[in-house]
């Protein structure tokens, strides 16, 4: 990851091209929630049975941001920070008082309750903005596999909306470039996303080697 943030600054002194800043201009004055416009844009293309491993974004970037999603639906999951659990281990190995062990154990398990897994789906077209506790406190991944199930998705409402308008019948043409079951979706065709993010300090010949 380190690397692989590192050749993303390398890259930074290329022009952001103007069908993209029209884009990226839109979700920095439409979200209000960056601090300066949008000057890091990541486009990756994920095949079917591609996704990406759980990840926090790096330091270097603004603690917000916005994936766009083209093409095929996937799930996103959310999972604690493994931190969350160990630093609430060393807390319990590390206190010997028992009344004071529990009320603490407690308070972990409280911490701990308050951070559930969750998953997203992301629909095509659809723009994901995330802060905060789930940039921070949780890694996000995509699954490597055609098949995903969304049964626990925090917009799962909406996706079965979703799918119900679009498969009325008779079954809609515009959607016969995905077979699903009520609560899973078959990726069949790739997906393309835009991650858009903020780098506050961008450092001249900082990552030369
Ligand atoms: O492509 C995506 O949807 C996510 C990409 C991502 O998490 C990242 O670049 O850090
Ligand atoms: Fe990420």
């Amino acid at each position: 990851m380190e690397t692989e943030e590192k050749s993303h600054l390398n890259n930074l002194s290329h022009a952001v091209p103007p069908w993209l800043t029209r884009i990226t201009q839109r979700m920095y004055e439409e979200s209000r929630l960056f601090p300066s416009a949008i000057n890091h844009v990541l486009i990756n293309e994920y095949l079917p049975n591609q996704g990406i491993m759980p990840h926090q974004d790096g330091p270097a970037y603004f603690p917000v941001v916005a994936i766009l999603s083209l093409g095929s639906r996937v799930v996103m999951d959310f999972t604690p920070h493994p931190s969350l659990t160990n630093s609430v281990n060393t807390v319990r190995n590390n206190v010997e008082d028992t009344i004071s062990a529990r009320a603490l154990e407690n308070e972990s398990e409280k911490l701990l309750d308050s951070y559930d897994p969750f998953s997203v789906v992301l629909m095509p077209c659809s723009l994901l903005i995330f802060k905060d506790k789930a940039y921070s406190d949780y890694l996000h991944g995509i699954k490597d596999c055609e098949v995903q199930h969304f049964t626990g998705a925090v917009n799962v409402a909406e996706t079965l909306k979703f799918l119900r308008v679009n498969q009325s019948p008779p079954p809609s043409e515009k959607v016969t470039e995905e077979k699903r079951t009520a609560d899973s979706v078959h990726r069949t065709t790739s997906r393309i996303s835009l991650t858009c993010r903020v780098v506050s300090k961008v450092h001249k010949n900082l990552f030369k080697f």
